[in-house]
């Protein structure tokens, strides 16, 4: 039988695997996978209960029953997060929750504990599913693997102005500050660090629009002749 294709996309934070990744799979009517939303979502409940962030036991706990639900949005509007019955989908975005996923996913057990829930994303027709170790790790046979950067500067400047549309008070600075620390963070943990799989290919976004990052990546789905 022929596996179900999956389309990773991995990269440093704010380089736009997200909103890349969710345009990629509505154009395809493929189904999609935040793995980042899970570890958020894991260090949001971590502090309604009251685990510390460096308790491994209590996180691989809390992430193994990790009550939550992905509900695709209607059409043209991005997916909901549900979690214990309550929509988390807005506040799980903010940097506080962003460190604290970097934070809990640096723990070998907590990583362990979310891949068989990951893997059971891939569903016909195909998945698209963006992180960090989606190529690496969690879809190692992956017909197509992105691995999306973009320089820190850039990032810094995307996230400052997503915050500010949102109404939020930030400096660019510390945006800045903050980027760089979960890059070294993320880069530099010794399970399932961030890295391009060997056979991804590179795509730096720096100068793309977002229209040009999805059409780079759908070019090379007709390449490979995935969408059937
Ligand atoms: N190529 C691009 N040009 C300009 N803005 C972009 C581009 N790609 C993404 N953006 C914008 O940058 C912001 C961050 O993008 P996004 O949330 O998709 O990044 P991400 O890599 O998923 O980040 P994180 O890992 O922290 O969730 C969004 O506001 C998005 O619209
Ligand atoms: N596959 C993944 C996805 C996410 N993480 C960690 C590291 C990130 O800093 C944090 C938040 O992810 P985001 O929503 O910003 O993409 O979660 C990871 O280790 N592996």
């Amino acid at each position: 039988m022929t596996p179900v294709p999956v389309i990773t996309i991995d990269g440093p934070s704010g380089s736009g695997k997200g909103t890349v990744a969710a345009l990629v799979a509505r154009q395809l009517g493929w189904g999609l996978l935040d793995s980042g939303a899970l570890y958020r979502l894991l260090a949001f409940s971590a502090r309604n209960h009251g685990v510390d962030l460096t308790n491994e036991e209590g996180l691989k706990l809390l992430a193994a029953h990790l009550d939550v639900q992905f509900i695709a949005g209607p059409d043209g509007q991005g997916q909901r997060i549900v979690l214990e019955g309550e929509d988390v989908t807005d506040s799980i975005r903010n940097e506080q929750i962003g460190a604290g996923a970097s934070q809990a996913a640096s723990l070998p057990a907590v990583r362990e504990s979310l891949l068989q829930r990951q893997r059971a994303f891939q569903e016909a027709p195909g998945l698209v599913a963006d992180g960090r170790d989606m190529g690496t790790v969690v879809f190692p046979d992956a017909p197509l693997k992105v691995f999306l950067t973009a320089s820190a500067e850039e990032r810094a400047r995307r996230r400052y102005n997503q915050l500010k549309a949102k109404g939020d008070d930030v400096s660019l600075a510390s945006l800045l500050d903050e980027i760089r620390v979960r890059d070294e963070r993320d880069t530099q943990r010794s399970v399932a660090p961030l890295k391009p799989a060997a056979d991804a290919i590179q795509l730096d976004s720096t100068d793309l629009s977002i229209e040009q990052v999805v059409e780079r990546i759908l070019g090379e789905v007709a390449l490979r002749d995935l969408a059937g």
